[in-house]
């Protein structure tokens, strides 16, 4: 009976030896295989008789003899050995493996008895969590997102692997933020969700883990085989994108693998919202640093424009059309339209647009003003929408341009008809779509302006010539406001006389009180080409010539026949262009100034300027 039993627990041994789940060897002090277990035989895929004719040399081909006697000695001194190593299999793969030896005696024999255990998985789990973590230890943002992808993709062996973010601005759309395909970067992208497995991973916050079949499943995933995504989850739970490996061959992946990664989700999460709590703080300290600059550039205009003598003063008149066009005035000035101002030069035309201005509710914004006429067009341009740094040689600094510093308030665009053809399709944008781009820059700026636009030109006739366009003109004309000339509101000519008198009076310290009839009635007479400026700078000469408290008006009054010195009849442009060039050289040739041909021809020195341009008239002519 106790042989019997002894005999069955033998038995009972054996079998356990030839099934365990390491595979069991026995080997000599030769390397010499005297058994191999029944696991073994499946493992390595040799017959009992072949693993007969087998040593540790063809198991472990990476042995050297050296090496076996050296570990043949330790397991004898210490009776057991534990180590990790590789194996071979009879089909010519290897794998790795971890050998648990024990040194022992048999019938007067050495051997040592291995217990293997194919330890792939491990490995492959180890390799994946220590490349992975090492290599993005000591990154963060964009460089994180890119290690994590090579490393996922090279310890896994797999196609691909990408990390996205889904786009707050648009649904169910993803764009990659580090994206890695054999063997290499892909450049960013974007991609809608359906027709990928990455929508189910997206909505169901939730990893997904699909063998075989991908493509077939979704339309999208040409080629593809398996897929792995892992939601990337802010702390609160919100998906803000995912971790996606695809492979063109099954994704056989291991529970602890997905662990890995799904770890590593969690601190892409924190990279993402860093990520996107930078962007907001560099948006916000955009937005700041623009704010300042328009309130400096603001700040800095407002005080030219203090600076710049404006006259703020009512305007002065008791002529009946005049009054009828303030009146007009007053109804358009509430609303947003364009206004187009047209009329002689020196008839008030700014003095209109900035009382529009002063009584629209942008009243409390300011009015900005550019003079087209004064700058070349590049300059213009950038006067107009400002420019980045660089964005031409001497852009030494951004600036904000014209459009921009008005947003909210005016924008007075004066001599408006001597904008250059090229930039007046970029104004037409502008005043349409509110929209425009700073040079050197891709990106769009939104602005609310009036504008009031100016001119002495008749611009429909420029139109007609084709060197006004036709649709900025229609868009400009919106309201159109003439000013009158002098000559038609000669009514006006006393009251501005006593206005002027007065104030530059005032500011000379003279108190002029008594203005001669003879004075008066030779003003009136005079039919005042320059319009208002004129009269303004003959009183002004006037008030400081006259030495006493009665207004001189001396020998320079202008006299209505100035043009009996011009015999011959001429067109009259020939004869301006001949006036303004006997000016010219009676003042030699200085234009602008208290003694410049401007002032004597009542004009803004610009004006004076571009009217030289326009009558091809140059100094030597
Ligand atoms: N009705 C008025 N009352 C008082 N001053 C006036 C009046 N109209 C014009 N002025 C003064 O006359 C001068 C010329 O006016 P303003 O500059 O507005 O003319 P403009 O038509 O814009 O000239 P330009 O076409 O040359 O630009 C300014 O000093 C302005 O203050």
């Amino acid at each position: 009976m106790k042989a019997e039993l002894g005999h069955k627990f033998q038995g009972l041994a054996e079998f356990t030896v030839s099934r365990a789940l390491a595979s069991v060897f026995w080997m000599d002090e030769e390397g010499k295989i005297y058994y191999a277990n029944e696991t073994a035989k499946s493992v390595y895929g040799y017959s009992e008789e072949e693993f007969k004719q087998l040593s540790i040399f063809q198991i472990n081909r990476e042995f050297t003899d050296q090496r076996f006697r050296m570990l043949w000695a330790e397991s004898k001194k210490k009776g057991k050995l534990h180590l990790e190593s590789a194996h071979w299999r009879k089909d010519g793969t290897r794998f790795p493996v971890e050998i648990f030896v024990n040194h022992l005696q048999f019938e007067g024999q050495a051997y040592n008895v291995s217990f293997v255990l194919d330890i792939t998985h491990r490995k492959r789990k180890e390799q994946l969590l220590t490349s992975v973590s090492r290599a993005t230890s000591s990154t963060m943002g964009v460089d994180f997102f890119k290690s994590l992808v090579e490393n996922i993709t090279q310890a896994l062996g797999v196609h691909m692997c990408l990390i996205t973010q889904l786009d707050p601005s648009e649904k169910d759309m993803l764009k990659t933020l580090a994206y890695y395909r054999d063997g290499d970067f892909v450049e960013n992208t974007s991609y809608h969700l359906d027709g990928t497995p990455c929508k189910q991973v997206i909505h169901e916050k939730r990893p997904l883990h699909q063998l075989i079949g991908v493509s077939s499943d979704y339309p999208k995933e040409v080629g593809i085989e398996g897929y792995f995504g892992v939601p990337i989850l802010s702390r609160q739970g919100d998906c803000l994108g995912l971790i996606g490996l695809f492979d063109n061959k099954p994704l056989d992946l291991l529970d602890e693998e997905m662990e890995i990664i799904r770890m590593f989700s969690d601190r892409a999460a924190v990279e993402l919202e860093r990520n996107m709590a930078n962007e907001k703080l560099l948006d916000a300290m955009w937005q700041v640093e623009d704010l300042k600059n328009k309130l400096e550039a603001e700040n800095t205009y407002l005080q030219q424009e203090i600076q710049g003598e404006h006259n703020f003063h009512e305007i002065i008149t008791q002529s009946i059309p005049f009054k009828a066009l303030l009146a007009n005035l007053e109804q358009v000035a509430v609303t947003d339209a364009t206004v187009l101002i047209t009329g002689e030069s020196g008839t008030g035309k700014e003095l209109l647009a900035r009382a529009i201005h002063d009584i629209s509710p942008r009243s409390n914004r300011p009015l900005v003003k550019v003079n087209c006429a004064v700058l070349p067009a590049n300059l213009i341009e950038s006067e107009l929408f400002g420019h980045e740094k660089g964005a031409f040689t001497g852009a030494i600094s951004r600036k904000i341009g014209r459009f921009e510093l008005a947003d909210q308030g005016t924008l007075f665009l004066d001599e408006i008809g001597e904008l250059p053809l090229e930039l007046q399709s970029k104004l037409l944008r502008a005043l349409q779509e509110g929209e425009f781009e700073r040079l050197g820059s891709t990106q769009t700026k939104a602005v609310n302006v009036r504008v009031i636009a100016a001119t002495n030109r008749q611009l429909e006739k420029e139109v007609a010539d084709g060197a006004f366009r036709a649709d900025l003109y229609y868009r400009l004309n919106v309201f159109p406001v003439h000013s009158l000339p002098l000559r038609e509101r000669k009514e006006d000519i006393g009251l501005l006389v006593k206005h002027f008198v007065q104030k530059f009076g005032a500011n000379l310290g003279k108190k002029i009180t008594n203005i001669p009839k003879r004075a008066m009635n030779a003003l009136l007479a005079y039919d005042w080409p320059g319009n208002i400026r004129e009269l303004e700078n003959v009183i002004e000469r006037a008030v400081i010539l006259s030495p006493e408290s009665k207004l001189e008006l001396g020998d320079w009054i202008p006299k209505k026949n100035v043009v009996a010195s011009v015999s011959d009849f001429v067109t009259l442009a020939e004869f301006e262009k001949r006036y303004i060039m006997d000016v010219l050289q009676r003042t030699a040739w200085r234009v602008s100034g208290e003694k410049g041909a401007a002032k004597i021809l009542g004009m803004k020195p610009t004006t004076l300027e571009s009217r030289m341009k326009k009558l091809g008239i140059k100094r030597g002519l």
